[in-house]
């Protein structure tokens, strides 16, 4: 038989190697995770919404496992996410009259909810996206409407960051967005984070998802956006990577496993990735998929509700693809 070498340490020269798990995945998925990734994100449990579902009541149950599990396995773990306008409870923004709360109020829970989860996972999580998705895919405005903005202002962003520090000032800070390698979100990111890092706002990196797809975004528009965000200085983690064999607009549901085609387009793409971010291994410090093996990946069910995706370098039985033998030769 082949032996088929450690994925985290063929990189461990260059970056952590990271999956997104949840509490079904670290027992369907364990000795994959274990022999492949030195890194897990929390998918979904360590979000508002899980974490803090009614005000005042932690629920902390399920993202206590994750990190157990990061712990037990001498995994790092990324923190996902403190401030986003996804999966975040209506609460936080209403008061006992269900009125829209005033800035100060906001502000207070803000600080409330980071305090609580990152003083948990002080010395487990050494990263967080402390606010993800903030600015807009199209039009002339930089940031998102949200009600984060729409009651705090502008600097809820700032806050969150300078809130995060506070909490956990050992912590390295991220903005997260997706979208990341778009010439036009490109420069609304790169706007926000600069106008951050001249304010003396404590950030440390910048989180590009990287949900990917065969043809886009084009390896230049990547590097474009490596190159810009390195120029501010700060590192730069790969934190939700994907190659969906779907093209955002082919919205197919015939197939029910991938073309030979799609797996050899998807190899190549994924050799042509790995080995750009190699060159780029002084900024970029931790490269996560947004799952681990095909048998489950949110892709699954977006954009296309119920259509199965084969996104990774494992296949459904776990099985190295074509697309893992040429991320490991180089
Ligand atoms: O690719 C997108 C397109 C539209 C909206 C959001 C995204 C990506 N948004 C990500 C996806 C899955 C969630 O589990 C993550 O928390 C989120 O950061």
């Amino acid at each position: 038989a082949v032996e088929i070498p450690s994925l985290s340490r063929v990189y461990q020269e260059f970056f952590n190697i990271g999956a997104a798990v949840n509490l079904r995945t670290i027992e369907s998925q364990q000795n994959l995770l274990v022999k492949h990734f030195n890194s897990i994100t929390a998918e979904n449990d360590m979000k508002f919404i899980e974490i803090q579902p009614v005000q005042g009541q932690f629920t902390f149950e399920k993202a206590d496992q994750l990190a157990a599990f990061a712990q037990k396995n001498g995994m790092k773990m990324r923190g996902h996410t403190l401030v986003w306008h996804n999966q975040t409870p209506d609460w936080v923004f209403q008061d006992v009259n269900g009125e829209q709360v005033d800035r100060e109020t906001l502000l207070q829970r803000m600080k409330e909810h980071i305090n609580a989860i990152m003083k948990r996972y002080k010395g487990t999580i050494f990263c967080w996206d402390v606010v993800n998705e903030a600015v807009t895919d199209e039009g002339p405005e930089l940031y998102r409407a949200t009600k984060w903005l729409d009651i705090i202002g502008e600097d809820y962003i700032e806050k969150a960051f300078e809130f995060a520090h506070q909490a956990d000032p050992d912590a390295l800070l991220f903005y997260n967005d997706y979208n990341e390698s778009n010439p036009q979100k490109r420069e609304k990111i790169y706007k926000l984070v600069k106008s951050l890092v001249d304010k003396g706002v404590p950030i440390h990196g910048v989180g590009l998802q990287a949900h990917w797809n065969l043809v886009n975004p084009s390896l230049e528009d990547i590097r474009a956006a490596i190159e810009r965000y390195a120029s501010l200085g700060l590192k730069l983690h790969l934190t939700e990577l994907d190659v969906s064999v779907f093209n955002h607009e082919d919205k197919r549901t015939d197939l029910t496993e991938p073309t030979p085609e799609m797996l050899e387009l998807q190899a190549e793409r994924y050799y042509q990735v790995f080995h750009l971010l190699r060159e780029y291994r002084d900024s970029i410090t931790s490269v996560t998929f947004w799952g681990a093996a095909d048998d489950y990946s949110w892709l699954s069910d977006f954009p296309v509700k119920a259509r199965k995706n084969w996104p990774f370098l494992f296949d459904e039985n776990h099985q190295p693809k074509d697309s893992f033998w040429k991320v490991v030769q180089f």
